[in-house]
């Protein structure tokens, strides 16, 4: 995707917009949130396991990429939760896509400080990343109306 803004000289000037991906992981009624550790200034705050997406791959190949990196799981990608949230003055765009575990694969915080299994009742529980206030919104009711979670 490319934006296009006025240059100093009054041309168009055209730059690539860079998208982020975020997997909201959803299993027995809870999301997986995930502390990040750097960079400093967001460190300890928590977010949506994912990064960007490389040139030429798909949003999903990233995710199912990403996931493996962060956690060692396999995921499957479904549906989109929330809408487009631009970030770095435009520059970027986040985009989170709920998906589930497979193969009962066990998250593992390889590049988190924590991680966290919320279910709605627990969203504040967190400090999340600025950027994702609007997708934990969007991701209270599909998790109220997901499977209730199991007692553990
Ligand atoms: N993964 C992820 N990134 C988010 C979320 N919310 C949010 O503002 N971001 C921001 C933080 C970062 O500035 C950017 C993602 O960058 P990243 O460092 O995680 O990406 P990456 O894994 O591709 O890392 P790198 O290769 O650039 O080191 O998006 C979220 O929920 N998940």
């Amino acid at each position: 995707m490319r934006t296009e803004r006025t240059s100093a000289s009054g041309q168009p000037e055209r730059r690539a917009l860079k998208v982020v991906v975020g997997a909201a992981i959803i299993s027995g009624g809870r999301v997986l949130a995930c502390a990040r550790t750097a960079p400093p200034e967001v460190a300890g705050m928590w977010e949506f396991p994912g990064g960007k997406v490389e040139p030429g791959e798909s949003e999903t190949a990233a995710l199912v990429r990403e996931c493996a990196e962060e956690l060692a799981v396999r995921v499957e990608v479904g549906a989109r939760v929330g809408g487009d949230v631009r970030m770095a003055h435009g520059r970027s765009v986040l985009k989170v896509y709920a998906a589930r575990l497979l193969h009962d694969d066990e998250p593992k915080p390889l590049e988190h400080a924590a991680l966290r299994w919320l279910t709605a009742a627990e969203l504040d529980t967190v400090t999340w990343l600025p950027a994702d206030a609007p997708i934990v919104d969007a991701l209270r009711p599909i998790l109220l109306t997901a499977e209730r979670p199991t007692t553990d």
